[in-house]
């Protein structure tokens, strides 16, 4: 079913500029409401009823427990979670909780600095997109979100946050210390995963062209971190958090505070919002557009938003793995059934960040833009 954008929203066109703005060095806590800048009226793009993730056994988010022994049935429940919700909680995984609370924490330091300290470290342009600000596909919306952002490559967190900490005393030293060790566990725990999921979709086995795709895959796998920090908002009605989107790589590692405020979008039996509950020491897996590519459609990325609340600030951390900018993805041979062909071109990430920005305001997912027509299959 295609999902019916609003026509009503103020959305730009395709073509207007992002610019860079104050916004950046907006000072939430100084706000006893919602300024027009962040204000999100009329009706939105996905208006659709909100369910808690747990009531309904239709709502109740997938949960992949890794320490089962027997590894054939977690690869299979995880591949199973990403064919039928593109993402799923992720537990036992062996990341240790004190690593995520200190890492949140860290995080929560950032971003209590004074504005003129997190200035300092904007994105620039022609920086990679890395640095303290909104990313800058959302400057395309003609509102802000109630939201603080810093990007940076996991490969780079020392020389980066010399920026925010030029003299490198011990607030860097703790701060670069928990995002470090974090990157290793994550890297790891990635690898793990794609692994099982390459063994989920019978590749592991497989012999031929994929095993070397396979392996080139795992080998280069390109980590992103980011961090969110959603203060709380005297009027979340009227805010929002990060709007609805998928993420554009091969799959995402979201660690969330216990505060929810992530939703995945579930289109059966009917259109819905669901919360991710949560769940201490889990990590969320959400699917992205280039594995929804390489598994030729089997995995899908899942549309997902972040609200604000009135109570508490709430803080995640996407560790965003893909490709590295060179790669071209294409449907692996074993993920197209016999008989069939490839429903995806090959794309890099860099070239299919560029259509999903031109593809932006419209009702079209950048995944059309490189599915082979009907007609082209014979
Ligand atoms: C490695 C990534 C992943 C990015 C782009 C780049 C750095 C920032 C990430 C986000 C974070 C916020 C949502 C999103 C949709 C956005 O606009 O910026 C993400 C995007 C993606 O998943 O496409
Ligand atoms: O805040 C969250 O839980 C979601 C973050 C997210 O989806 C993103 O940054 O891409
Ligand atoms: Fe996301």
């Amino acid at each position: 079913m295609q999902i019916k954008r609003s026509t009503t929203t103020t959305m730009p066109s395709p073509t207007s500029p992002p610019v860079q703005n104050d916004a950046d060095y907006f000072d939430f806590r100084a706000m006893e409401r919602v300024p027009e800048s962040h204000e999100w009226t009329g009706p939105q793009e996905y208006e659709h009823p909100v369910v808690a993730g747990h009531e309904l056994e239709q709502d109740v988010v997938p949960v992949v427990d890794m320490r089962d022994d027997d590894d054939d049935a977690v690869a299979a429940a995880a591949a199973r979670a990403a064919e039928e919700w593109g993402a799923f909680l992720l537990v036992g995984h062996g990341v240790p909780g004190e690593l995520l609370a200190r890492v949140e924490d860290q995080a929560a330091r950032l971003f209590a600095l004074p504005v003129t300290d997190k200035a300092r470290a904007a994105r620039r342009p022609g920086g990679g997109g890395s640095g303290y600000g909104v990313p800058q596909y959302l400057l395309r919306y003609p509102k802000r979100m109630w939201a603080e952002g810093y990007t940076f490559p996991a490969a780079a967190i020392r020389s980066e946050f010399r920026r925010v900490w030029p003299d490198a005393g011990d607030d860097y030293i703790s701060f670069c210390a928990a995002m470090d060790e974090f990157h290793v566990e994550l890297r790891a725990l990635g690898r793990k995963l794609l692994a099982m999921f390459f063994q989920a979709l019978g590749l592991a086995a497989a012999g031929g062209d994929d095993d070397d795709t396979e392996r080139k895959i795992l080998d280069t796998l390109t980590a992103t971190m980011h961090l969110n920090m959603y203060p709380k908002c005297p009027d979340p009605e009227r805010a929002v958090g990060l709007a609805a989107h998928t993420d554009s790589g091969f799959f995402t590692f979201i660690m969330q505070s216990p505060v929810p405020g992530l939703q995945l979008l579930r289109r059966r039996p009917s259109e819905r919002w669901v919360t991710v509950p949560g769940v201490a020491g889990a990590l969320v897996v959400v699917v992205g557009d280039l594995f929804h590519v390489l598994t030729n459609g089997r995995f899908h990325s899942v549309l997902h938003r972040a609200v604000v609340n009135r109570e508490r600030d709430r803080i995640s951390l996407p560790y965003f793995l893909g490709p590295p900018p060179h790669m071209k993805v294409a449907p692996l041979a074993a993920a197209v059934a016999p008989g069939r062909k490839a429903e995806y071109r090959a794309v890099t990430w860099p070239e299919y960040m560029t259509m999903r920005e031109a593809t932006f305001g419209t009702s079209l997912s950048a995944l059309t833009l490189i599915r082979v027509a009907p007609e082209e299959e014979t």
